[in-house]
C-alpha cells in the first residue's frame, strides 16, 4: 500500500508535471520509468484514451519511484475508475461539485482547474489551497497569476496549458505557483518512436528547472 500524498506534497515532488496521453499499453512501463529516471515522480496519466486506466495500474507497478495520477476527470465514474485503477490523485480541467464530492467519497485528492477568481474563490469554498490553472497560457498566463496573488492570498496554482521548457520558468518563480503541468516533456512523435532516452533527457531538463529558480530554492 503506497503512502497517501496530499496534493501539496504531489506538487512538490518536482517542478513539472508531466501530462500524458498513453494510446498504447506497451508505452506505459517504459514511458514512467523514463520520467522518474529524469527526475519527474509525479505522472499525470490523462483519461482520454482506451488505454489510461490500465496505464496507470501498470505504471505504478512498474515505476515504483512514481506517483501516478489521472487526468481529465470529468465525472464520478471518472473519479471511481481512476480510484479502482491506483490512481494517488486526479486533475481535472475544471470545478465540479460532483467531480470534487465524488473524490471527497473515495479518498482521491484532486487538483481541479480554474480559469476565473469566481471558480478559484468557490474551490476555496470547499477548502482546496491548491487549484490547477487551466488553460494557462491562453487565459492570460504569468500576468494573471501576478494580478491574483494579493486577492487570493493563501491559494496556489499548478499552471497547464501552453508550458513547455522556454516559458516554464517564468511560471516557476512566482509565489503563488507550486509546479507547472505539461505534456511537452512526453511529446507524442519522442513516444511513439519508443525513444525513451529522449523522454528521459526532457524530463532532467524539466526536473532541474526547479533549481535554478530562487524562489523554490
Ligand atoms: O485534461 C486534463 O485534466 C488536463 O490536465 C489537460 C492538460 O493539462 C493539458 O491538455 C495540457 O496542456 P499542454 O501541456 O499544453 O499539452
Amino acid at each position: 500500500m503506497s503512502m497517501p500524498l496530499s496534493i501539496a506534497e504531489v506538487c512538490r515532488l518536482a517542478p513539472v508535471v508531466p501530462v500524458l496521453v498513453v494510446e498504447e499499453i506497451a508505452h506505459a512501463a517504459p514511458l514512467a520509468r523514463a520520467l522518474v529516471a529524469g527526475g519527474l515522480k509525479a505522472l499525470e496519466v490523462t483519461l482520454r484514451t482506451p488505454a489510461a486506466l490500465e496505464a496507470i495500474r501498470i505504471m505504478a507497478e512498474a515505476a515504483p519511484g512514481a506517483v501516478v495520477g489521472a487526468g481529465t476527470l470529468r465525472s464520478p465514474a471518472d473519479v471511481r475508475a481512476a480510484r479502482e485503477a491506483g490512481a494517488r490523485f486526479g486533475v481535472s480541467p475544471g470545478l465540479s461539485a460532483r467531480v470534487l464530492d465524488a473524490a471527497e467519497e473515495a479518498g482521491l485528492p484532486m487538483l481541479p482547474g480554474v480559469a476565473t477568481p469566481s471558480e478559484a474563490m468557490a474551490g476555496a469554498e470547499r477548502g482546496l489551497e491548491i487549484l490547477k490553472f487551466f488553460p494557462a497560457e491562453a487565459n492570460g498566463g504569468v500576468p494573471v497569476l501576478e494580478a491574483w496573488a494579493s486577492p487570493l492570498k493563501g491559494l496556489s496554482f499548478c499552471p497547464t496549458g501552453g508550458i513547455g521548457a522556454a516559458n516554464a520558468p517564468d511560471y516557476l518563480r512566482l509565489p503563488n505557483v507550486l509546479c507547472v503541468g505539461g505534456s511537452w516533456v512526453a511529446p507524442r512523435g519522442l513516444v511513439a518512436a519508443g525513444d525513451w532516452a529522449a523522454v528521459t533527457a526532457l524530463a532532467r531538463t524539466a526536473a532541474g528547472l526547479g533549481a535554478v529558480v530562487p524562489a523554490r530554492a
